[in-house]
């Protein structure tokens, strides 16, 4: 049984004496229906859990949830097959096949309240619980899943930036493999989160986990620059570009600190080089599916942690991995849809020479890692794995390759809107003019976007439409807005991009 997730009352009213339902235009055979209150007549036990009814047809129907919350109901899934077993007409006692199934709905009474501002989406056989605070303003950020075959709740393992919490939220599923998370009155670069419930990455951490695991990922309006992974043998070069990047660039990139069991090199910092770590410790952190990618490397274990790359988008930055071929391999096959970058020496000798000037390996290892190079090399040539090459034969050459590749070299440096606006200088001044003022007034709205209390949400196709309705108290703007998920990409461990939100008429 498919269905929708509810947002908990961020508006509740008055209980009027008997059960009224509004239902509010259907859009895309989805109906939204103001549940207001439990019928004192319908003589039903509430103890079992704290019903809402509505009227539809003449027949008081049961809806699982509290009164004064909205509940958004597909037709065809939630309310009818529940409809179906438990409509009873009003005045009627409540049969008992009703309270049997409202038990394994929602296990409210046994041990579980729903509170205020609490989500609820149902997915096959689970629910999902979202948030939900007694008393206070802000939502938590907890997530409860409870098992409808069982009748048990389950305490998911959790990825990812966790949502920052926000007075209310909406949730909607999409895709059946994610649920859509909108906040409420919070900035447009702070509203829109994903939790994942199904998706390759989830199933995956899950198959490894072996219990429930759900993993949040936060969702960015436009398409968001992709992390860089650059590979290539030890000693070709790739730290030397990548420090020289993050010293030329410090706002845009952020490096992803990997776990490393080798020991730390002289000058080598804990926290910021690598994270220099027991081996054993390593290995149940991958065993517990905290890592994105892991190998074994020259014979010591190295890997990205999930946190890492979270840690520099929540940096808001570029994140950049210099990992080996094996790890670049394994981000290729995640989520993550990252550019792949393989830096290759201009021959074997230089390459013996750079890691014999470095001095950091004996030479054994040395050795070790000039065989490791050929490997690295052919394995390099994988169809597909990496999408740009590069010789770094001459450094500086090489650095303005990377970042000619990157789009920062000097001619492309400026900003998007910048070269769009340059461009359009040729345009007569009156055209010239008018999409200047759209183009100002379109990121005043959007920068001043959020969703106030006041709103109502209804999903068509992958498009979702937001009527925000007036607020006198706050600035956020009114009218209709689109949030097009059409094209989505990346999500867990990561960002959700390639978002669009616009207004409409
Ligand atoms: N183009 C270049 N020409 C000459 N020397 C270089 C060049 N690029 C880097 N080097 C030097 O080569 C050595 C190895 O470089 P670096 O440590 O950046 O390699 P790496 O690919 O990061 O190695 P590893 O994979 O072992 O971490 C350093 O001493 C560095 O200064
Ligand atoms: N698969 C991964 N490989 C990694 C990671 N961090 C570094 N590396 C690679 O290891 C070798 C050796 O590094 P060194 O610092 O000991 O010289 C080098 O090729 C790195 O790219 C990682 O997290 N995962």
């Amino acid at each position: 049984m498919a269905g929708v997730g509810g947002r908990a009352g961020s508006r509740a009213r008055a209980e009027p004496a008997c059960p009224r339902a509004r239902a509010e235009p259907s859009v895309g055979g989805w109906t939204a229906i103001r549940v207001r209150s439990r019928p004192r007549e319908a003589g039903l036990r509430s103890s079992i859990f704290e019903p809402s009814f509505v009227d539809i047809s003449s027949r008081v129907c049961l809806v699982a949830g509290i009164p004064g919350r909205r509940l958004i109901c597909k037709k065809e899934d939630f309310i009818c097959s529940y409809l179906k077993i438990c409509s009873f007409s009003q005045g009627e006692e409540a049969p008992e096949c009703f309270l049997e199934i409202s038990d394994k709905l929602l296990p409210i009474g046994h041990d579980f309240q729903p509170q205020t501002n609490q989500s609820f989406t149902f997915i096959g056989d689970k629910i999902y619980a979202v948030g939900g605070s007694e008393g206070t303003t802000s939502i938590s950020t907890s997530i409860k899943v409870f098992d409808r075959l069982t009748g048990t709740w389950l305490a998911p393992t959790v990825f990812g930036t966790k949502l920052t919490p926000s007075k209310s939220h909406e949730a909607i599923l999409l895709n059946n493999d994610r649920i859509l998370i909108l906040e409420t009155e919070s900035s447009p670069d702070n509203c829109i989160w994903f939790l994942e419930v199904d998706t390759p990455f989830v199933k995956q951490t899950r198959k490894l986990l072996g219990n429930e695991v759900v993993a949040w990922s936060k969702g960015v309006i436009g398409d968001g620059p992709k992390p860089i992974v650059i590979s290539g043998p030890s000693g070709v070069g790739k730290g030397t570009l990548i420090a020289k990047l993050m010293m030329e660039f410090p706002s845009t990139f952020g490096f992803s600190v990997s776990h490393t069991t080798r020991a730390p090199r002289e000058k080598e910092l804990n926290g910021v080089h690598y994270h220099f770590t027991e081996r054993s410790k390593m290995e149940k952190d991958i065993q517990d599916g905290k890592f994105l990618e892991s190998a074994l490397v020259h014979g010591n274990l190295y890997g990205t942690s999930i946190e890492a790359v979270e840690t520099v988008s929540d940096d808001e930055k570029r994140c950049i991995l210099d990992i080996d071929v094996q790890g670049a391999s394994q981000v290729r096959a995640s989520s993550l849809e990252a550019i792949f970058i393989f830096i290759r020496p201009p021959s074997n000798e230089e390459l013996e020479k750079r890691l014999r000037a470095r001095g950091t390996e004996n030479e054994q290892q040395i050795e070790k890692r000039l065989k490791n190079a050929e490997e690295e090399l052919a394995r390099g040539k994988s169809p597909g794995l990496f999408d740009h090459f590069l010789v770094n034969d001459d450094l500086e050459t090489c650095y303005q390759n990377l970042k000619t590749l990157l789009a920062l070299d000097e001619h492309t440096n400026a900003p998007s809107q910048q070269c769009k606006l340059s461009s359009l200088t040729f345009i007569s001044f009156n055209i010239f003019h008018l999409i200047l003022l759209k183009l100002v007034t379109y990121h005043t709205v959007m920068e001043n976007f959020k969703i106030p209390l006041s709103h109502s949400l209804s999903k068509v196709d992958s498009k979702i439409l937001i009527q925000c309705g007036t607020n006198e108290l706050d600035s956020s703007p009114s009218g209709m807005f689109v949030l097009d998920l059409s094209s989505l990409k990346g999500g867990a461990p990561g960002r959700t991009r390639g978002l669009r939100l616009y207004a409409t008429d």
